[in-house]
């Protein structure tokens, strides 16, 4: 299992601190979608020039034009980029043609899916490496979490590996961890904690 700390809001200064002080218990460092439109792929360059550790996930949520747009993250330095699930077939199977060219790989974000299971299904073909389910920022204040989809997608999928994301916390982090996930997605309990080293290393702690 992967701890992934998504990069959200914080400037690209705080974000190379959070990941020195964290080194050893951050396995991926996601520069998140507020990022990537604020600063475009610089801090995916400067990450990944710095820490050459970590993997780095450009959370580009592409929706659109897949080779093209994976293309720019990979040739940026990401090792992981990002699609949506809810994309026509052709812009996924083109984030993963991006992907094998570069010798790198595809999340598909399964945010705002209607139909989890049959999409997983479909997904899980196309040959990309996980699969996360993702409860939106938007709607975590209604107290949904995304345990129950990860336990959908871990039902079904054959071939990618699972991930999860949206608003996990150390209250919340066991039962993800025992229904499994390959990729363990933490953005605010991380960066928002006032101990970001000790948030990190106790995190780090419960997964297998
Ligand atoms: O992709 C995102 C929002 O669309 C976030 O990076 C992801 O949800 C993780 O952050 P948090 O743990 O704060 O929900």
């Amino acid at each position: 299992m992967k701890l992934q700390a998504a990069l959200d809001t914080l400037t690209l200064d705080e974000c190379l601190e959070l990941l020195e002080e964290t080194k050893g218990y951050i396995d991926i460092a996601e520069v998140g979608t507020p990022f990537i439109i604020e600063a475009g792929m610089v801090p995916v360059r400067a990450i990944k020039e710095k820490f050459d550790s970590i993997e780095v996930l450009a959370d580009a949520k592409i929706m659109d034009a897949g080779e093209f747009e994976a293309d720019k993250c990979f040739e940026a330095g990401a090792d992981i980029v990002t699609v949506l699930g809810v994309s026509n077939d052709e812009t996924i199977e083109g984030c993963v043609r991006s992907a094998k060219k570069y010798g790198k790989k595809i999340m598909v974000d399964m945010i705002a899916v209607k139909d989890l299971e049959q999409r997983t299904i479909e997904i899980d073909n196309m040959g990309v490496d996980y699969i996360c389910v993702h409860t939106a920022f938007d709607v975590q204040a209604s107290g949904k979490d995304p345990l129950e989809e990860l336990k959908v997608v871990n039902k079904v999928i054959k071939n990618a590996k699972s991930a999860v994301a949206g608003g996990v916390k150390l209250s919340t982090i066991d039962d993800i961890v025992n229904e499994g996930a390959e990729i363990i997605v933490v953005g605010g309990a991380i960066c928002n904690a006032k101990d970001r080293a000790a948030t990190s290393k106790k995190m780090k702690s419960h997964l297998k």
